[in-house]
């Protein structure tokens, strides 16, 4: 399964900030993607998943057109905001029957590590990084093909990386995925490939070598 979206343009007042973007992704593949701050990143997060519209956008799942608006309701693009989603009133355990009522999904998440340490704690007396780790395993269970996240390695300690890396890992199989955040080395890790968000469009990257020509690393 493929989904492919072409000419992404959306400007701020007078800051065109993308500019005819296109870029594909497909089951099975972890796509990163980069840019500077205030490059558009979070910008085509959302134009993909469908809460920023973007008239000119097209978007098609094996070649088949859908409209922004059609997307969330299809269950075809999951997204991990920048900002916390989750509640905070209430505990894990409480939570994830309201989200999923297949067993193994909720086995999933329960027995995933970590899980079981702070399962009977609300979520607001969770750390940062525990929250968003928990809000990574919901994603990863959905059934929807493609996934989209935004800084899902911010915040995290370098264990808890290593647990969403391998969870990443283990969910390309069904899904593709696409991820921004600056711990470049983490994306360059688990990415099949890359791109760089720069003057409002995408430009294929292999590795930190063409970060650094592209300007996006330091010398
Ligand atoms: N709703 C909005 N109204 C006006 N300007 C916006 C809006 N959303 C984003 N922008 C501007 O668009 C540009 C791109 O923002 P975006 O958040 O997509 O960047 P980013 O690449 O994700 O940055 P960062 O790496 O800092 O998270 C920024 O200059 C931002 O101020």
């Amino acid at each position: 399964m493929e989904l492919q979206v072409d000419q992404v343009t959306i400007a701020f007042g007078a800051r065109t900030v993308l500019q005819d973007a296109s870029l594909q992704l497909r089951r099975g593949e972890i796509v990163g993607l980069f840019g500077r701050n205030g490059s558009g990143k979070s910008t085509l997060l959302k134009i993909i998943f469908g809460t920023v519209r973007a008239p000119a956008a097209q978007l098609r799942i094996d070649g088949e057109r859908w409209a922004q608006r059609e997307l969330i309701p299809a269950g075809k693009v999951a997204y991990l905001p920048q900002q916390e989603y989750l509640p905070t009133g209430i505990t894990t355990r409480a939570l994830l029957p309201l989200l999923f009522s297949d067993g193994e999904k909720l086995d999933r998440i329960f027995y995933a590590p970590l899980v079981e340490h702070f399962a009977h704690r609300k979520l607001h007396d969770l750390s940062v990084g525990e929250r968003k780790y928990l809000g990574i395993l919901i994603l990863c269970q959905l059934d929807h093909p493609f996934l989209l996240l935004d800084e899902p390695f911010t915040m995290i300690d370098p264990l808890c990386k290593d647990l969403i890396k391998t969870l990443l890992a283990e969910s390309k199989k069904v899904k593709g995925i696409l991820l921004s955040d600056h711990y470049y080395d983490d994306v360059l890790q688990i990415a099949d490939r890359s791109y760089l968000l720069q003057d409002g469009g995408l430009v294929p990257v292999a590795g930190r070598a063409d970060l650094k020509r592209l300007g996006y690393l330091g010398r």
